[in-house]
């Protein structure tokens, strides 16, 4: 208890956004659990936050217990669904849920929605006026088919009845209301296909605006997304902006108009009636709001539900051999049937309420349109309406009727399309804190690839309590090959992360050639500089020949075909009946994990790259596959600046220097041979392992 007490004092002096690297490191070497630190800080930091914004987390909370009365029918049924599946995985579904409720809204910034549309203003222009010109003939129709009617009925008066009609009496009205149908059907065809390229078009740019900053943010960010949740935002997202912005603009503008219209026509046709009529509007207004707070908040929750099931198929999919090699796919199955079922019993609720509202609504409104037909029944028998008068008016309290109902549809799906707006937007706003394109880049004949890191502290920003670099000083010499070993989780991929500039140290310095990293141009240093051979190689769903190119796109055929041969792939791609032209499956399926990592060796050569960082693979070749992998490493490495993370320690007595990575530091360094007679660090671990051997 004690220990806890002073763990937390200790913590809460840190202060916030600063990381105190001395105090951090202290308490990891002192035993005290780098994920108790880490619970710590971010609850510190979620609580100040907290203070900071509670006026618009007293909001969300209220918005939330609005949706009180919705949310209690469905209770039972989700009662049910839990007790069925009380044993299946549901730990990792609640924390999925968990975290996708307390996501807080991100708002829309009326700037970036200007930005999106400013190029298509020209199709929005033409749509706005082709929309409201549809409505106002909207308007404009019923007073029309009253004219005609009040034809027909003075005509049937002059006449007396049983006598055919003259067409030619009526043709002129008659002709006036079919113009306006054909114009009207024109300018719905102009604002639906106008609206169409527009959204398109936008939807378009907005995927590559979002695409383009993905790519180009920092690793810290990956490190805290899922990617199902950016390819979500890439399709669902945009897709739903794009259909609510045709649907709010059409839609909208037009029942607008046409409620202003027809509201300035009724009181053309008869002031009195409509004020009767207009008693209604408040109480369709209240009920209507409370509603929609209602289903506002089902709907929410309903699609966060969504959104856990997609996760969890998500997870599934993308660890698969992990799913079939431990044989969950019954409890896959069963989480994911789980979820979904939720997820289906919410949004059953969901139509059910909206159905309530809509049956309710119309009921009411059609009650209303009885009483104008009794209101205008009365004035037509004293005279102060005519029959076209009292049609006109019905047609026209019919369209309110029809706009209003219309409207709050177009109201959710555009609230719908705001808040994906602004999830996009969330993203593709942000700015990552390392350019790729800025910096300079060496001439070739004064580089030399020497590379220091200099007093380095770092911590990762998702774990902010755990250090795991503390004044860490490193020299890896021009030419030569240096190894990493030490226990696991000591930070030697992180080494080569810094190195590759994902991530910045948080103070002291990476230097290559002379100069920091942060001089230098990032695009320059990756694409040109380090090379990479990493345990897991990564394949894309294209041909082996295009698989060795990535990275250098413009290398001829016969160059892959070089590198692949000095890789030692050339022999086993040529083999196959498609060769180079072999399709690979997604994570490279069908290759032996030994070609597969012929093939990124190959990859790497045909860049060139002074400086190769080598994160040894761990998985278990076979004698043959080793000894061709080894081959090809051993001339990928022959005159270069090497980095070798080694976990077998067998595979690194030939490196230059190794260093003992340990505690935040080198804890020890020399050639194989040094180190082995200092009995230390290196020694205990080359004991250990050659007994586990
Ligand atoms: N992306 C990340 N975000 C947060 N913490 C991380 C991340 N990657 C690694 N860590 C943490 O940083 C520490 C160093 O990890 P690193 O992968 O560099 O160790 P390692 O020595 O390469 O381990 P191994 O030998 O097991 O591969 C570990 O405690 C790890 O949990």
């Amino acid at each position: 208890m004690l220990h806890s007490f002073s763990l937390f004092r200790q913590v809460s002096s840190l202060h916030k956004g600063s990381t105190n690297f001395r105090l951090l490191s202290n308490l990891q070497k002192n035993g005290f659990n780098s994920s108790a630190i880490d619970k710590l800080i971010p609850f510190r930091q979620k609580l100040s936050t907290w203070l900071k914004q509670d006026s618009s987390k007293a909001k969300l909370l209220s918005f939330r217990l609005s949706g009180l009365g919705l949310s209690l029918l469905a209770v039972p049924t989700l009662r049910r669904i839990e007790c069925k599946s009380a044993n299946t995985l549901n730990r990792r579904a609640e924390h999925i849920k968990r975290e996708k409720l307390a996501e807080v809204e991100p708002g829309l910034a009326l700037s970036d929605l200007w930005a999106l549309m400013k190029p298509y203003l020209g199709w929005f222009l033409l749509a706005v006026v082709s929309a409201v010109a549809t409505a106002m003939l909207n308007v404009e129709i019923p007073l029309r088919l009253g004219e005609l009617i009040n034809s027909i009925a003075g005509i049937i008066r002059e006449q007396g009845a049983g006598h055919a009609i003259d067409i030619g009496v009526i043709q002129p009205a008659a002709t006036r209301l079919v113009s306006l149908y054909v114009i009207q059907a024109a300018l719905t065809f102009c604002y639906i296909t106008f609206l169409s390229i527009m959204g398109e078009r936008m939807a378009a740019d907005l995927r590559v605006k979002l695409f383009d900053r993905l790519l180009h943010l920092d690793m810290a960010f990956y490190d805290a997304q899922k990617t199902g949740e950016l390819s979500s935002r890439l399709s669902l997202d945009v897709h739903e902006f794009k259909s609510s912005f045709k649907l709010t603009v059409s839609q909208g503008l037009k029942t607008l108009v046409q409620v202003a219209g027809c509201f300035v026509s009724l009181i053309r046709l008869s002031p009195k009636m409509t004020g009767l009529t207009m008693a209604a509007v408040p109480i369709v207004i209240l009920v209507g709001s409370i509603c929609g707070a209602l289903l506002r908040s089902l709907s929410r929750r309903a699609q966060a539900q969504q959104a856990i099931a997609s996760s969890v198929a998500d997870e599934a999919f993308g660890n698969i051999r992990t799913v079939r090699s431990f044989a969950m796919e019954q409890q896959e199955s069963t989480l994911f049937k789980q979820e979904v079922i939720r997820g289906a019993a919410m949004q059953e609720q969901l139509g059910m309420g909206i159905g309530v509202f809509q049956a309710g609504t119309n009921l009411f409104l059609n009650g209303v349109v009885l009483g104008v037909l009794y209101g205008g029944s009365q004035l037509l028998s004293t005279g102060d309406m005519s029959p076209g008068g009292l049609m006109s008016f019905l047609v026209t309290a019919q369209t309110i009727q029809k706009s209003l109902s219309q409207l709050s549809i177009v109201m959710g799906t555009s609230l719908k399309g705001w808040t994906a707006a602004a999830r996009v937007f969330q993203f593709a706003n942000l700015v990552p804190g390392i350019q790729n394109s800025e910096g300079i880049c060496i001439p070739h004949h004064s580089f030399v690839p020497d590379i220091h890191f200099e007093n380095v502290n770092f911590v990762y920003p998702t774990r902010p309590g755990h250090v795991v670099f503390h004044e860490l000083n490193l020299t890896i010499p021009a030419g030569k090959v240096v190894a990493l070993c030490g226990p696991s989780g000591e930070g030697k991929s992180t080494i080569t992360s810094l190195l590759e500039r994902f991530y910045e140290p948080h103070s002291g310095r990476v230097t290559l050639g002379g100069k920091d990293l942060r001089e230098l141009n990032t695009e320059w240093l990756r694409s040109k500089v380090i090379g990479l051979i990493s345990q897991e190689p990564v394949l894309f769903h294209t041909s082996i020949l295009e698989n060795i190119r990535y990275g250098r796109p413009e290398a001829t055929d016969e160059e892959v075909r070089e590198a692949a041969r000095l890789a030692n792939a050339d022999e086993f791609v040529s083999n196959f009946p498609h060769g180079y032209q072999t399709i690979v499956g997604e994570r490279g399926t069908q290759l032996s994990g030994g070609q597969k990592q012929r093939v990124a060796i190959a990859r790497a050569l045909l860049k060139s790259p002074p400086v190769l960082i080598l994160d040894e693979a761990t998985s278990a070749l076979d004698v043959e596959s080793e000894r061709l992998v080894r081959d090809a490493l051993d001339r990928a490495i022959s005159g270069r600046t090497v980095l070798v993370i080694a976990h077998r320690l067998s595979t690194i007595q030939n490196a230059d220097i190794i260093c003992v990575i340990k505690n935040g530091g080198v804890a020890e360094q020399g050639n194989h041979r040094e180190l082995m007679r200092r009995k230390g660090l290196y020694y205990a671990l080359v004991q250990a392992q050659s007994t586990n051997d």
